[in-house]
């Protein structure tokens, strides 16, 4: 397997290295090559996807992403933004669909934003669609007749596109607990409304999963008061965003929730859901484990991997279970000490 190893902006070499030392201890047979993404490539040829790096990702079986955004480049012309990397690789990949897993992990209890009984509960998946929506339509500035300028970005979903997440969102269901709620806001929304009938008649081909609908407000709400109640959910690209980085403080820490985006085929784009954390980058102390787990996740998803998957999960489950916390979550290990730690966890199964 071709994996490319994109770290980017930030904290992401950061965390990527202790990525690179997880894959190393499990020695398998994969060819690793790197690329410049995100501001550092802006940097160095003035472009956040240049065409060596997206020609890199076309040919690899799996990509491995840190993450992109520095505040130095907020400035310049949105195109060129390093932002416009990560949507640029899961536009031209057609990377259409977004997993992102989020369980509370044994020891943790304390750790998150909810109370202790609340949180243990949590053990759901957002499947967030990924090539749509507003992130996509089209987006500019504008003079009105009165002279103000206005911005506008349109807000799009064509039947074709719910319809492929949706058969995603009803599979993942069909592993899982069977329950899968749309989230949406059909009560103001048309591209909503057309989601969700669109939802409701792929749900025929799946008479074995509970489809429920829920709008977007109160999920936001649902998801602090009882997050124990959601299976999968299904929701836009932007509701997805957002609720996701909601549910990372339900387990204890953005800096512990990985995702998966996927396309047709086997290839894959494996990525943190956080940022660049340009707030603690250099500092040594961001959490690798996402990253972490977002390798759990591309051997999985790309590489067909179960076992070496599990290995992962369950070494970084052990970390933690043995108390082993970075600053996001109280603790005092640093970034290096955390993937150590995951590598000795790895080395110890099974003894
Ligand atoms: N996929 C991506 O590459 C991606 C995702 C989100 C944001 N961004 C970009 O990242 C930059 C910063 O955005 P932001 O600050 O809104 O979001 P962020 O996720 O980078 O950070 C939000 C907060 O969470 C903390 N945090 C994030 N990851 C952490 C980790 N692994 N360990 C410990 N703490 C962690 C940060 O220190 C910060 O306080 C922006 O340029 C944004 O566009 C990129
Ligand atoms: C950086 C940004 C474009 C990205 C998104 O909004 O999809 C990020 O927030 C994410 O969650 O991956
Ligand atoms: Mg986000």
């Amino acid at each position: 397997m071709k994996i490319l190893l994109l770290a980017g902006d930030g904290i992401g070499p950061e965390i990527m290295a202790e990525a690179g030392k997880v894959l190393d201890a499990l020695a398998l047979p994969v060819t690793l090559d790197r690329a410049l993404v995100g501001g550092a490539a802006y940097e160095a040829s003035g472009h956040p996807l240049p065409p060596e790096t997206l020609a890199k990702a076309k040919a690899a079986d799996a990509i491995l992403f840190g993450a992109v955004g520095d505040p130095r480049f907020d400035a310049v012309e949105r195109h060129l933004r390093p932002e416009q990397a990560i949507l640029g690789l899961r536009a031209e990949l057609g990377l259409f669909a977004n997993l992102r897993p989020a369980k509370l992990f044994p020891g943790l209890e304390d750790s998150s934003a909810l109370r202790p009984e609340v949180a243990s509960a949590i053990d759901l998946l957002i499947v967030r669609e990924l090539n749509g929506d507003v992130y996509f339509g089209e987006k500019g500035t504008r003079t009105t007749a009165s002279g103000e300028r206005e911005g506008y970005d349109v807000m799009a979903y064509s039947e074709s596109e719910v319809r492929r997440i949706a058969h995603v969102a009803f599979r993942a269901a069909q592993g899982r607990g069977k329950r899968l709620c749309s989230v949406d806001k059909a009560n103001v929304l048309e591209t909503s409304q057309l989601w969700r009938d669109v939802v409701i008649e792929v749900a025929a081909e799946y008479p074995d999963v509970a489809l429920s609908h829920m709008y977007v407000d109160n999920a936001a709400m649902q998801l602090v008061r009882n997050p124990g109640q959601f299976d999968v959910i299904v929701t836009g690209n932007l509701f997805g965003d957002i609720l996701s980085d909601q549910a990372s403080m339900c387990v204890g820490s953005i800096g512990l929730l990985a995702s998966a985006s996927l396309g047709e085929g086997r290839r894959g784009l494996y990525e943190p859901i956080h940022g660049s954390a340009p707030d603690i980058a250099g500092k040594g102390i961001a959490n690798p484990l996402a990253m972490i787990l977002s390798l759990a996740m591309l051997l999985r998803h790309s590489g067909g991997d179960e076992a070496n998957a599990a290995r992962i999960e369950a070494a970084v489950g052990q970390v933690l279970a043995d108390g082993c916390r970075g600053a996001d979550l109280g603790g005092t290990m640093g970034t290096t000490a955390l993937g150590d730690a995951v590598v000795s966890a790895l080395n110890g199964q099974g003894r």
